[in-house]
């Protein structure tokens, strides 16, 4: 970590109440998942390209319905309020000034339309992405994607990674199973079968299928990323069926503790899609090398949790930008030094593995 995201995790940990902070720092199990993903950056080396830069690089993506400044989005994460009071406001303006896209939670603490709303106020052209569970209430799943059509986010992220809900052994010493008083994810209100007024509970079912994603890309026109892929063989089926990306992710190593390192799952992911549809990554994202180091192992761009969180819980909007503007940062800086113009001279060619002469 940067001593500036570093300094950022410090004081968001001084200020955070320390259920919260388990919350949003810890993992499933022994948490090895959690380690090995930003280990496994450690473990792989950039080999630079000489005489081929330029002073000034482009580092801008096209992506499914938005065009980003960078290629670092914003992760989904739930219950931003529990960080700032701001929430999901904070970071969505952020976000906005950044000029990259956020992937706004199910479980967030603010309804997406006022996230969206939040993000349009700072550039009428920001991009916010929603972020799904499929209910296993159908119904349920159409009002949800209806309302992120409504409150215009221009594509939908499907996580299907929990099949059931990871044990967070942090949670459970804490006891922290319930939002306190005064907070809701508010996405979940007044849903077919909830309480009239009230917010249904974020069901997850080990009983969906590839045809109820199916029937979600059928219901919607907006651009559908399937979130949560480690398998080669998912990721093939992806673009088999006709979706719009795939995001190799374990979800923060907050599932299953005995899956690889995000980085190591991606090259596998990638040379199954082989350049058919957009791969992002997240999990353990820290550096502006980081991020170099995934796109030449084929990632077309990242997306970042924790750090967020961070750069919220410490400092509302402005510790969100400082994080976005500290990656951009570093990753500019990481592009000259490998010889980079632009996104696309980080390739394949130039990751080695440490400590194995190559
Ligand atoms: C506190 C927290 C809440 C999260 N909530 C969600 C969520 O609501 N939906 C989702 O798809 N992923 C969620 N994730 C997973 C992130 O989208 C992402 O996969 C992960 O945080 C990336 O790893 P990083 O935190 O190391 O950057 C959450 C992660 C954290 C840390
Ligand atoms: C029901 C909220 C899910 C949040 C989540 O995905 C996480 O904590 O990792």
């Amino acid at each position: 970590m940067s001593p500036g995201l570093s300094d950022l995790h410090d004081r968001a940990r001084a200020l955070l109440d320390p259920v919260h902070y388990d919350y949003f720092a810890g993992g499933a199990a022994d948490e090895v998942v959690l380690g090995e993903n930003e280990r496994a950056f450690g473990r792989l080396a950039l080999l630079p390209r000489i005489l081929r830069g330029t002073p000034v690089r482009d580092l801008a993506v096209a992506l499914p319905g938005a065009r980003a400044s960078m290629p670092v989005v914003v992760a989904p994460t739930a219950f931003h309020r529990l960080a700032h009071p701001d929430g999901e406001l904070a970071t969505a303006r952020a976000t906005a000034a950044a000029g990259t896209v956020l992937v706004s939670s199910m479980a967030s603490t603010v309804a997406v339309g006022a996230v969206v709303a939040a993000a349009r106020s700072v550039d009428p052209a920001a991009a916010v992405w929603f972020q799904l569970y499929l209910q296993p209430d159908p119904e349920v799943t159409r009002c949800l994607v209806r309302r992120a059509e409504d409150a215009g986010c221009t594509a939908l992220v499907v996580t299907a990674d929990s099949p059931v809900f990871g044990r967070r052994e942090r949670d459970v010493r804490n006891g922290f199973d319930d939002l306190p008083e005064g907070f809701a994810a508010e996405n979940m209100r007044d849903l077919p079968g909830g309480p009239p007024g009230g917010t249904r509970d974020i069901e997850m079912s080990a009983a969906l299928s590839w045809e109820d994603l199916d029937r979600v890309r059928a219901s919607t026109a907006l651009p559908v990323l399937l979130k949560g892929v480690l398998h080669p063989e998912d990721a093939r089926l992806a673009v088999d069926r006709g979706l719009d990306g795939v995001v190799v992710s374990n979800h923060g190593g907050r599932q299953f503790d005995a899956v690889p390192a995000a980085l190591d799952a991606l090259p596998r992911v990638a040379a199954a899609v082989d350049g058919a549809i957009p791969v992002l990554l997240d999990g353990g994202v820290r550096r502006g090398s980081d991020v170099a180091l995934a796109l030449a192992l084929g990632a077309t761009a990242v997306g970042v949790g924790r750090p967020v969180l961070w750069g919220l819980a410490a400092d509302g909007e402005q510790g969100v930008r400082q994080v976005l503007d500290l990656l951009r940062d570093e990753f500019d800086h990481a592009l000259a030094l490998c010889g980079g113009r632009d996104l696309a001279d980080l390739t394949r060619d130039l990751v080695v593995t440490r400590g194995t002469p190559w």
